[in-house]
C-alpha cells in the first residue's frame, strides 16, 4: 500500500490543520501543526474550507474549492487532496482506486483506513446529482515553486533539545548520577560469577571458608548496589521537582508574553491540559521510568554474559527477547490513538467542569442544572470507556509479555540442564544462569513502562512545542520607551478585522486625532466597534490596515510594556484578582503608596465601603474574597488607573454601573485630577461624554461625525440624536 505519513490532531478543531501538515509532508515539507493553526485562521469554532486553503497557499500551494461528482473525484482530482466530512471535519484523500479510497482521518481514534463509494456518499457527498451520481466539495492542492523555496521549519528534533537544556544546570549532579549508575550495572553483573564461583569450588570441593568468603563478597555487593540506587533516587527526584518549576513557569511566563489574539482562539482546558503536559514529561525524564531506561544495561551486559557461557541458551534468550519487544510494540501502537483520545477528552472534561462553575447563575435560573451535569456525565462515561479500553490493552501487553518471558526461561532451564548431563556447562554455571533469568524478569518490564513514557512524552511535547514556538508579542524592533513628539495619537485610515475564520471587518477607513492632554470621547451604538478601538490604541491588537501614529511615530515601535506603562485602562470586563483590595489598587506594584491610594479611593468615592469593611484595605475581594457589587468592582477599576498617574486613561465604559449623580462627581474629580493626561472614553451616557474636548461618533465601525459637543450638536445629525434621544429617554 501506498506509503502516506499520517499526523493526527490534538483538538477537534485542529483537524484543518493537521491535513495540511499531512499533504505538505507528502510533497516533502514538515511543519508543525502550530504553524498551519495560525494560517487556518483558526477560531474556538474550528476552521473553515476558506481558513485551509489560506493556510495552503501562504505555504506556497496553490488551492482550488470545487464541487466534484464522486467518479472525477476518483478519476480526475490530484491527490492529496482534502475533503469535507460529514459537514463539521475534514480528511485528507490521499488514494483512489477501483471503487476504493484511502482516507487520513486526523482524529486519532479513525487513523487511515480504506472505504468504499457507499460510506465515501455518506460522509462526503452533499447533493445528488440529476443522473442519480453523487457530488461533494473538495480542496485541491497544488505545490507551486514557492512550496519549495520556503524554509524547513519546526524539526520534531529540535524540541528534545529545548527540553534537554533544563537540565544543563545539574551537569555534574547528573554525571554523578550516570556514574552510579554503570557502577551499579558493574556490582550486579559480578554477582552471577560469584554465584558459579560458590557451587563450582565452595560446595564441589567442599570448602567451607570459600563459601563464607564469597557470600561475604556477595553480601558487600548487595549493599553497594542498594546504596546506589537510593542515591539515585535522591539525585533524580532533587532535579525532577526544580525542573517541573522551571518548566511550568517558563510556560506561564510564555503565555504572559503572546498577543491577545492568541486567547481568542484557546479554550482554558486546553491551556490547563498542557500544564499537565509539562508534569508529564518532567516525570518520564526525572521518575523512575527514565531510571528504567539503564536496566536495559544491565540486561544487555548480562546477556553477552549468557553468550559467553552458551551461544545455544543466547540464542534461545534473543528470540525470546524480539518476540516480547515485537509483542509490546504492536500493542503500544493501538494505546497511541486512545491515549490521545483520553487526553482530549479529558480537556474537553475540564472545560465542562469550569463551565459548570462559572455559568451556574445561569444554570439555576435556566432550569439546565440536570442538563449540564448529564452532559458532563455523558463525556466522564466516554472518558471512562477510554480508559478501559487502555487498561485492557495494558492487561494484554503484560500477560503476554510474562507468557513469553516464562516461556523462553522454560526453555533455557531445559536446554542449560541438559548442557550439565552432557558436562558441556557446569552445576555453577545451572545456578548462576537462573540467577539470570530472575534478573532479566525486571527489565523487560522496564522496557515495557519505557516504551510507553517515552511515547507519551512525545505526544506532550509536541503540544507543549506548539506553543513554544509561536512567536511572542513584542519583538526585538520594537524598541521605543519614550513618548516621541507631542503625545497625541493619530489614526491615519485605521482598518481592521479579527483573526478569524470570515471575519468581518471591525473597523474600517478611520482618520483622526486624539489630541495630547485632552479629553476625548468616542461613542457609537452598540457593536460599532469602540471597544476595538480602544485595545487599538493600547496595543493589544495590530490595525490591519492603515497606522496608529503616537506623537508622528508608528505606536507598532513604541515597546509594549512601556506604553502601557503610561496606560490606564478601565475596561468593561477589566478582572478583580483574588486580593486584598490594597494590592488589587496597587496592582503590579509591589509595595503599595499610601498618598496615591487614598487619593485614587477618594475621586472614586469607595472610601466608605472600604472603611465600612472590617479589615478595611486588607479586606480580600474576588474570587473567594468580599463579594462587590458591579458599581463597586468599576470603582476599584477606575482607583487602580488612578493609582498608576497614566500619562494617557482609556475609560471603556468605565461607569455604566454607577447612577448619574455618583458617575458625574467621580468624572469630574477625574478629570480634575487628571488634567495633563490624554483620556479616551467610550460611554454611553452624554452627560458623561459632553464635556468632553473632542467628540468622536462611530458607526458600524466608520467615523460618522466628530467635533465638540457645540459643533456636533449643530451639525443636527447622529450626535444630535443620540443626545436628543437620550434626553427624551431621561437618561
Ligand atoms: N475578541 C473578539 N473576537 C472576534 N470578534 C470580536 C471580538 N471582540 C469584538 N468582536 C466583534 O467586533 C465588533 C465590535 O465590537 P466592539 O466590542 O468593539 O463594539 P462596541 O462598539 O464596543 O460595542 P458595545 O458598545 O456593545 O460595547 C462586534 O461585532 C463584535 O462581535
Amino acid at each position: 500500500m501506498l506509503r502516506f505519513t499520517y499526523y493526527q490532531q490534538l483538538e477537534e478543531m485542529d483537524c484543518g490543520a493537521a491535513c495540511l501538515r499531512m499533504v505538505a509532508r507528502h510533497y516533502g515539507r514538515y511543519y508543525n501543526l502550530e504553524h498551519f493553526r495560525e494560517r487556518t485562521r483558526i477560531s474556538r469554532e474550528g476552521v473553515s474550507l476558506l481558513g485551509i486553503s489560506e493556510g495552503a497557499e501562504s505555504v506556497g500551494f496553490q488551492t482550488l474549492g470545487l464541487p466534484v461528482s464522486l467518479e472525477q473525484l476518483e478519476n480526475e482530482i490530484p491527490l492529496p487532496c482534502i475533503l469535507p466530512w460529514n459537514e463539521e471535519h475534514f480528511v485528507v484523500l490521499y488514494r483512489a482506486r477501483k471503487g476504493r479510497f484511502y482516507i487520513a482521518d486526523p482524529d486519532p481514534a479513525i487513523g487511515k483506513r480504506e472505504i468504499g463509494e457507499q460510506e465515501m456518499i455518506r460522509h462526503w457527498a452533499t447533493q445528488q446529482n440529476a443522473d442519480g451520481s453523487f457530488s461533494g466539495n473538495v480542496l485541491v492542492l497544488e505545490t507551486t515553486p514557492d512550496f519549495f523555496a520556503k524554509d524547513r521549519e519546526g524539526i520534531d528534533k529540535s524540541s528534545w533539545k529545548y527540553i534537554l537544556d533544563y537540565f544543563r544546570n545539574y551537569s555534574i549532579l547528573l554525571w554523578q548520577f550516570v556514574a552510579g549508575l554503570v557502577l551499579a550495572s558493574i556490582l550486579q553483573i559480578l554477582l552471577p560469577f560469584l554465584l558459579k564461583n560458590m557451587v563450582d569450588f565452595g560446595i564441589v570441593h567442599d570448602d567451607f571458608d570459600f563459601i563464607k568468603l564469597v557470600v561475604l563478597a556477595q553480601g558487600i555487593l548487595l549493599l553497594s548496589t542498594t546504596a546506589l540506587v537510593a542515591l539515585r533516587r535522591y539525585t533524580m527526584l532533587h532535579i525532577g521537582g526544580r525542573v517541573n518549576v522551571s518548566l511550568v513557569s517558563d510556560y506561564i511566563r510564555k503565555l504572559t508574553r503572546l498577543p491577545l489574539e492568541f486567547f481568542d482562539s484557546r479554550s482554558r482546558g486546553d491551556l490547563l491540559q498542557r500544564i499537565n503536559d509539562h508534569e508529564r514529561l518532567q516525570n518520564f525524564l526525572t521518575g523512575p521510568t527514565l531510571i528504567r531506561v539503564f536496566s536495559i544495561f544491565n540486561f544487555l551486559a548480562f546477556a553477552v554474559v549468557l553468550a559467553l557461557w552458551s551461544t545455544a541458551l543466547f540464542v534461545i534468550f534473543i528470540i525470546g527477547m524480539a518476540l516480547n519487544i515485537l509483542w509490546v510494540s504492536w500493542l503500544e501502537g493501538r494505546k497511541r490513538d486512545l491515549d490521545f483520545k483520553f487526553f482530549e477528552q479529558s480537556a474537553a472534561g475540564k472545560e465542562q467542569l469550569m463551565e459548570i462553575i462559572d455559568g451556574m447563575q445561569e444554570i439555576k435560573q435556566g432550569n439546565a442544572a440536570r442538563q449540564k451535569r448529564w452532559a458532563w456525565e455523558r463525556q466522564r462515561a466516554g472518558l471512562y470507556r477510554t480508559r478501559l479500553k487502555l487498561s485492557n490493552i495494558d492487561q494484554w501487553q503484560r500477560t503476554g509479555g510474562t507468557a513469553i518471558n516464562q516461556l523462553k526461561n522454560l526453555i533455557i532451564t531445559l536446554v542449560a540442564a541438559k548442557a550439565v548431563l552432557e558436562g558441556d556447562l557446569t552445576l555453577g554455571t545451572l545456578v548462576a544462569i537462573h540467577y539470570i533469568l530472575a534478573q532479566l524478569d525486571s527489565p523487560i518490564d522496564d522496557f515495557t513502562e519505557f516504551a510507553r513514557g517515552f511515547r507519551e512524552s512525545l505526544i506532550s511535547l509536541e503540544r507543549m512545542n506548539e506553543i513554544h514556538n509561536k512567536a511572542d508579542e513584542e519583538d526585538e524592533s520594537h524598541r521605543l520607551s519614550t513618548i516621541p513628539g507631542d503625545g497625541s495619537l493619530e489614526l491615519n485610515n485605521v482598518g481592521f478585522h479579527y483573526n478569524l475564520p470570515n471575519a468581518p471587518q471591525v473597523l474600517k477607513g478611520l482618520t483622526a486625532v486624539i489630541p495630547a492632554g485632552k479629553t476625548t470621547a468616542i461613542v457609537g451604538s452598540s457593536g460599532s466597534g469602540k471597544s476595538t478601538l480602544l485595545k487599538l490604541l493600547q496595543g493589544f491588537y495590530q490595525p490591519t490596515e492603515g497606522e496608529i501614529l503616537l506623537g508622528g511615530t508608528n505606536l507598532a515601535t513604541i515597546d509594549k510594556r512601556y506604553w502601557r506603562s503610561v496606560c490606564g485602562v478601565v475596561s468593561q470586563d477589566g478582572y478583580i484578582f483574588s486580593d486584598t483590595i490594597a494590592r488589587n489598587i496597587a496592582f503590579g506594584e509591589a509595595y503599595v503608596d499610601q498618598d496615591r491610594l487614598l487619593r485614587a479611593v477618594k475621586i472614586t468615592q469607595i472610601e466608605r465601603f472600604i472603611d465600612s469593611l472590617p479589615k478595611g484595605y486588607a479586606t480580600v475581594v474576588g474570587e473567594g474574597g468580599v463579594g462587590l457589587s458591579k458599581g463597586q468592582q468599576q470603582r476599584l477599576l477606575i482607583a487602580r488607573a488612578l493609582y498608576h498617574q497614566p500619562k494617557y486613561l482609556f475609560l471603556d465604559e468605565a461607569t455604566t454601573g454607577l447612577n448619574a449623580f455618583t458617575e458625574v462627581t467621580i468624572m469630574d474629580d477625574l478629570f480634575d485630577y487628571m488634567q495633563d493626561a490624554t483620556i479616551v472614553i467610550v460611554a454611553h451616557r452624554h452627560s458623561t461624554f459632553e464635556r468632553a474636548d473632542h467628540i468622536i461618533v462611530i458607526n458600524e465601525g466608520v467615523i460618522v461625525e466628530q467635533g465638540t459637543h457645540k459643533e456636533l450638536m449643530g451639525a443636527r445629525s447622529n450626535y444630535f440624536r443620540l443626545v436628543r434621544n437620550q434626553t427624551l429617554l431621561g437618561n
